[in-house]
C-alpha cells in the first residue's frame, strides 16, 4: 500500500519527486496520512492525525510544530539544517546595504520624478537633490552575529569578505559549527557586551522559551546610538515594545526585519520583508529535498537524521524484518522488548539503541517475522511509546 504524505505548504517539486509515485501519494489532503510535510504552517497538536508517523519541516525553524507533544506521542520531527542558510545569508547581505545607503528612499524619490519629461532638467533636479540619500559604507564597521550556526556562521563569513569587523556570541556552539567559523570573529562574552559594541547587530538563532524576548529593554539600552538591528530569525525574539521605544528613543537607528508587525508597518527607520528569507529557487529544493529524503528513510529504514526531538540513528539494513521501538527513557523497557522477541523464538540480527532526553529509540532486525500480537505485548509495556514493524515483511 502507497504510503501517504500529507503537505500543509507548497512543498518543492524536487523535493517531492523524492517520493517515488509508486510507493507514496502525495496530496494537501489526507484523513490518515502517513507523514506530514509542511513549511511555516503553524500545527496544533489536535490537528496532527494518528496515523501520523514522522513530521517533516522543510526548513530550519520548528516554533511552528507542537514538538513537546510530537515527542510525547513518539513523533520524530525533522528539520533541513543549512539548507536555506545561503538564501538568509544573502538577504542578510541586502539589509545590511539597505541600512547603510539610502537605497528605498532614493529609490522612491525618483519615483516622484515620473512626471517630468526633460531629461537634462531632470538630471538637474536629481543631483541637487541626491545628498539627501547619502549613506555611509561597511567596511570598518561592526557587525555583531548573535547566533553561529548554519546562517549566523555564514553572515559572518559574508561580513569579513565586505571589509567589517564581526564579533559573534552563541553560549551553545557546536563542535562543528565552530570549526566552520572564521577565526577572525571575535567572541563576545555576553549579549550586552556584543550590543555595547556594534554598527550593526544580526540576529540568527531559533526561538525558544529561553531566546523569547530575549532583545529587551535593557538590552536595547546598552546599544551605542545609531545601532543598526537586523532580525532574520524570528520575531518573537525581539520584545516590540522595548524595539518601539529604542527606536522612538533615538537609541536604535533602524530596524530590518523578515516579519512584519502593525506596530511596525509604515515608519521611517524600519524596512520590512514578509518573510521571504528562505524564499528562493535554490533554498526550497534544497529543504524539500533534505525533509524528503529524511521523511523517506524514516518510514522505510526507520533511520533518524536532523530530528530536532529524537536521537540521530543509522542502522544499516542487512536483512531480515525490522522492529522500531519508542520508549521513555527508562531502565529495563529495552529488556522487556528483547524477552518477549526471546519468548518467542525471533532472533535478533542487528540493534541500535540511542536516547535524547526523555525519549529512547530502538531499531531491531529479527530474523523472522513479529506478528501483530507479538507487537501488541511490546505495545502494551509500560513506557514503551509505539513499535513498529518496517519493510518487506511490514
Ligand atoms: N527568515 C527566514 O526565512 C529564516 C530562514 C531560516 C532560518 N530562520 C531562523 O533562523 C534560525 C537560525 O537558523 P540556523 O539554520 O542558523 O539554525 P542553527 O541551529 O544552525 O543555528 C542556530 C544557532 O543559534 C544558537 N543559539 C541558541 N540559543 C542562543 C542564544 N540564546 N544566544 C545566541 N545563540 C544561540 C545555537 O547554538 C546555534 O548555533 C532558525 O531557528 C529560524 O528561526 C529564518
Ligand atoms: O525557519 C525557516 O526555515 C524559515 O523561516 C523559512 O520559512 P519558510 O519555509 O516558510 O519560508
Amino acid at each position: 500500500m502507497a504510503k501517504q504524505i500529507l503537505t500543509l505548504n507548497q512543498i518543492s517539486l524536487k523535493g517531492l519527486e523524492r517520493l517515488p509515485r509508486d510507493c507514496y501519494e502525495v496530496a494537501s489532503e489526507f484523513a490518515h496520512p502517513h507523514a506530514i510535510l509542511l513549511r511555516s504552517h503553524k500545527l496544533k497538536i489536535e490537528d496532527i492525525p494518528a496515523s501520523v508517523l514522522a513530521i517533516g519541516r522543510a526548513g530550519a525553524g520548528t516554533n511552528n510544530i507542537p514538538v513537546a507533544e510530537c515527542s510525547k506521542r513518539g513523533i520524530p520531527v525533522f528539520n533541513s539544517p543549512g539548507a536555506n542558510a545561503n538564501a538568509v545569508k544573502e538577504l542578510v547581505a541586502a539589509g545590511l546595504l539597505l541600512g547603510s545607503r539610502g537605497i528605498i528612499d532614493g529609490i522612491q524619490y525618483v519615483d516622484t520624478l515620473a512626471d517630468m519629461t526633460d531629461k537634462a532638467e531632470m538630471n538637474k533636479v536629481l543631483e541637487a537633490q541626491k545628498k539627501q540619500f547619502k549613506g555611509s559604507e561597511l567596511v570598518g564597521k561592526t557587525l555583531g552575529v548573535v547566533g553561529l550556526g548554519a546562517i549566523g556562521s555564514l553572515v559572518a563569513e559574508m561580513a569579513l569578505t565586505l571589509g567589517m569587523d564581526v564579533v559573534g556570541y552563541d553560549p551553545a556552539l557546536s563542535v562543528e559549527a565552530a570549526w566552520r567559523l572564521s577565526s577572525q570573529v571575535r567572541k563576545a562574552d555576553n549579549l550586552s557586551a556584543l550590543f555595547a559594541r556594534c554598527d550593526y547587530i544580526t540576529l540568527h538563532l531559533p526561538v525558544l522559551d529561553a531566546t523569547r524576548g530575549l532583545v529587551n529593554a535593557e538590552l536595547l539600552s546598552a546599544v551605542r546610538k545609531g545601532t543598526c538591528l537586523l532580525n532574520f530569525a524570528r520575531q518573537e525574539i525581539v520584545d516590540e515594545e522595548a524595539l518601539v521605544a529604542a527606536l522612538d528613543g533615538d537609541q536604535l537607528r533602524q530596524y530590518i526585519a523578515d516579519f512584519p508587525s502593525p506596530a511596525l508597518i509604515g515608519r521611517d527607520d524600519v524596512i520590512l520583508m514578509p518573510h521571504i528569507g528562505a524564499s528562493t529557487e535554490e533554498a526550497e529544493d534544497n529543504c524539500a529535498i533534505m525533509a524528503a529524503e529524511q521523511i523517506r528513510d524514516f518510514l522505510e529504514n526507520g533511520n533518524i537524521s536532523n530530528s530536532v526531538n529524537f536521537p540521530n540513528l543509522t542502522l544499516e539494513r542487512v536483512s531480515g524484518c525490522r522492529l522500531s521501538v519508542t520508549n521513555e527513557n527508562v531502565p529495563k523497557i529495552l529488556g522487556s522488548v528483547l524477552s518477549i522477541l526471546a519468548d518467542e523464538n525471533i532472533n535478533v540480527i542487528d540493534m541500535l539503541n540511542k536516547s535524547r532526553n526523555e525519549i529512547a529509540y530502538n531499531l531491531i532486525d529479527i530474523e523472522s517475522h513479529a506478528s501483530e500480537s507479538v507487537l501488541d505485548k511490546m505495545r502494551a509495556l509500560d513506557g514503551v511509546v509505539n513499535v513498529r514493524l518496517i519493510g518487506d515483511c511490514a
